[in-house]
């Protein structure tokens, strides 16, 4: 049966941590979703890992929109989030047709858009619309010219504008979170003070659920993969293997470890 947000909150409010991986084509989305994720995220990481650029800036909205279609003809039941690419939300024109597209064509459940105060305004209207909304806070690679791939929230000021982004977007609509690369003892915090579910990323284990960018989960990034990613195909002999067992090491709370931590 098809993922809905409401089963995500159920979830959450269980302490049933909800297991996400990115996926940019069918095969990947299949065995994802095969191995039982919750969550299947359509990440503009693909500008790097399957594109491989630099930085996540050029990827585009048509790419998006080709990629989040691929993932939803070879997934059954996760619940799947697209990613709202650099600049396709530089007003609320493009973000509304950004988020069109992404649902019309590329038939994603939801759409995720980095940043905090700057996107209150947008995340209402897609809100009065009934799109769901993912906000993405912490480290922001569509921000990485400026602030580079940095751990954030590591100072008192930091961590308490993320606070306060975090329940600006909530106040706004936001439907769940994606906390990337800040302090555990701050995810938890967060978690904490928000009544939607927040999915970390190098975020620590006192969150409502873990995403990873498969490439990383099964070793085929080139050159260093972050700190808090692992290689769950090491000692395995599939790629569903693998999947699997990064849902059941995030389901069970093995992974993420002290030594994914960050900051
Ligand atoms: N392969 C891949 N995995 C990812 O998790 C990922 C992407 N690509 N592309 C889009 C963003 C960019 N992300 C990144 C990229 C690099 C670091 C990184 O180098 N982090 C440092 C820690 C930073 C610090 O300690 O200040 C690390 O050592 O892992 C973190 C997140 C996460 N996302
Ligand atoms: C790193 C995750 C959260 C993401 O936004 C992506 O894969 O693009
Ligand atoms: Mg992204």
């Amino acid at each position: 049966m098809k993922k809905t947000l409401k089963q995500l909150y159920k979830m959450a409010a269980a302490q049933e941590p909800i297991a996400c991986l990115t996926a940019y084509d069918a095969a990947f989305a299949h065995w994802a979703d095969t191995a039982g994720v919750d969550v299947i995220l359509v990440g503009d990481s693909l500008g790097m890992v399957v594109q491989g650029q630099r930085t996540t800036l050029p990827v585009s909205l048509e790419d998006m929109v080709y990629h989040t279609q691929m993932v939803q003809r070879g997934n059954k039941q996760a619940w799947c989030i697209a990613d709202v690419p650099f600049m396709a939300d530089k007003n609320l024109d493009t973000v509304m047709d950004a988020a069109a597209q992404l649902l019309k064509v590329g038939q994603a459940d939801m759409v995720k858009l980095e940043g905090g105060q700057r996107i209150v305004s947008y995340v209402q209207a897609l809100a009065e619309r009934g799109v769901p909304v993912c906000g993405h806070l912490g480290l922001l690679p569509q921000s990485v010219l400026k602030k580079g791939y940095q751990v954030q929230g590591t100072d008192p000021a930091q961590a308490a504008q993320l606070l306060a982004d975090a329940q600006a977007l909530v106040a706004a609509g936001i439907d769940l979170l994606v906390l990337e690369c800040v302090p555990s003892e701050l995810a938890k915090q967060i978690t904490a003070a928000l009544p939607i579910p927040v999915i970390g990323i190098g975020a620590g284990a006192v969150v409502n659920g873990q995403v990873l960018v498969s490439y990383d989960v099964l070793g085929l990034t080139p050159g260093r993969a972050p700190k808090f990613s692992q290689n769950f195909l090491t000692g395995r002999d599939s790629i569903l293997a693998a999947f699997e067992a990064y849902v059941q090491a995030v389901k069970d709370k093995t992974f993420p470890t002290a030594d994914h931590e960050v900051g």
